[in-house]
């Protein structure tokens, strides 16, 4: 298995590199020139972390020739994502369905445009933060989609988490207008999204993947290119999968240590102190203590993502059992009207 090192030259061109020297200088040193063995081996891989703000700023977008850039979508995500690409300075065109949310990012500098045609056609590159399938398909190639207004010079960054097969279908609609293509689902959710914390999975053209870097280094933390469209779908589907059973395996506990007798806030303490520790728990639990559910992640996004985890896992046979159970434990949460709670509702379900 060949090894994978986290560098500043892994797989990139000569402007990516000059970039990443530029932006990447501070990789933690426990992190330098490692073997990352856990890493695949296949597709290429390239990771890196966010330099610091004060070098990801309007000037390196427009060293890119990324004057313009449009965001298509403002719920949970991205609204925040837009957000801080404005308040680095970048010149930002919204569209969103419900037109009202566009406002606050108007009154921050933002342009608008009717329909995401129109803010493809005026911007040089273009993201979308769409709910599911079905929209991120609509919006990129329905009436008046983004496709509609793409043409070679032109970049769209789907950075809704979707399918595979979905990708693909977008690839090919905007790469038929001659523009490029990047998949770039995020881990993290609507905090890491507002401080620019975000870790994002990127696949597709390694050409766009590099001019955005900088955009990239606005909005998140870290960012992974990990080959064909596609891979970073299934990449996010796969955390995704995993986070889901851990929330319903976490809302047993919680259950089961109250039906004992136990206090589930010390539950989430010795948790957050021992090998199964994770923030997801620990910023999680005490709300949850208390049957509150304040929405970061919704409940039917995260029911998406174990239903199109599932449909990955069936394309190549692989058993997943528990997070075939798990989808049931969410579908039964959005009978009882949990969809638009935080996905931790599922907690309901078990009651
Ligand atoms: N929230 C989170 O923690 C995270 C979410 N994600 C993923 O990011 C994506 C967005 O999530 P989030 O922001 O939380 O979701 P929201 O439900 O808050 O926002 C969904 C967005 O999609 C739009 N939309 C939905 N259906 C349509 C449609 N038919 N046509 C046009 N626009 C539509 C909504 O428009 P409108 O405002 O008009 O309803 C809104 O802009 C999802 O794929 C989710 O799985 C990824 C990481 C974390
Ligand atoms: O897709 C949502 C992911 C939420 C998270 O990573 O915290």
């Amino acid at each position: 298995m060949p090894m994978i090192r986290i560098s500043h030259s892994h797989h990139l061109s000569s402007t990516a590199m000059a970039m990443c020297s530029s932006f990447c200088p501070h990789i933690p040193n426990h992190f330098r020139g490692r073997p990352i063995s856990s890493f695949p081996t296949k597709p290429p891989l390239f990771v890196s972390f966010k330099a610091f703000s004060s070098q990801t700023d309007s000037s390196a977008i427009k060293d890119e020739g990324l004057t313009r850039v449009g965001f298509l979508g403002l719920g949970i995500m991205g609204s925040p994502m837009a957000q801080n690409l404005i308040k680095a300075g970048c010149d930002v065109t919204v569209w969103n369905r419900t037109k009202s949310k566009c406002d606050p990012l108007i009154s921050l500098g933002a342009k608008y445009e009717p329909s995401p045609a129109e803010v493809a056609a005026s911007c040089d590159v273009t993201f979308a933060m769409l709910a599911d399938p079905e929209s991120a398909v609509d919006i990129a190639c329905g009436k008046d989609g983004a496709a509609g207004g793409m043409s070679p010079g032109k970049g769209y960054v789907d950075v809704s988490t979707v399918d595979g097969t979905t990708c693909k279908l977008i690839s090919e609609h905007i790469k038929a207008t001659g523009a490029l293509f990047l998949e770039a689902p995020v881990s993290g959710s609507k905090k890491p999204a507002e401080d620019g914390q975000l870790i994002f999975l990127t696949a597709g053209d390694r050409s766009l993947y590099e001019m955005v870097a900088p955009l990239l280094d606005i909005m998140g933390k870290s960012k992974f290119f990990l080959g064909d469209v596609g891979n970073g779908a299934a990449m996010k589907l796969v955390v995704n999968m995993i986070m889901g059973s851990m929330m319903a395996s976490f809302s047993e506990g919680l259950l089961l240590s109250e039906k004992v007798g136990l206090d589930p806030n010390v539950l989430v303490e010795v948790i957050s102190q021992g090998a199964i520790s994770a923030p997801m728990f620990s910023t999680k639990g005490p709300s949850m203590a208390q049957s509150l559910y304040p929405t970061a992640f919704p409940l039917k996004h995260q029911q998406k993502d174990l239903r199109l985890a599932l449909k990955l896992a069936e394309s190549v046979s692989q058993p997943i059992p528990i997070a075939a159970a798990t989808n049931e434990l969410y579908k039964v949460a959005k009978s009882h009207g949990l969809s638009d709670q935080d996905f931790s509702a599922v907690i309901e379900a078990l009651k």
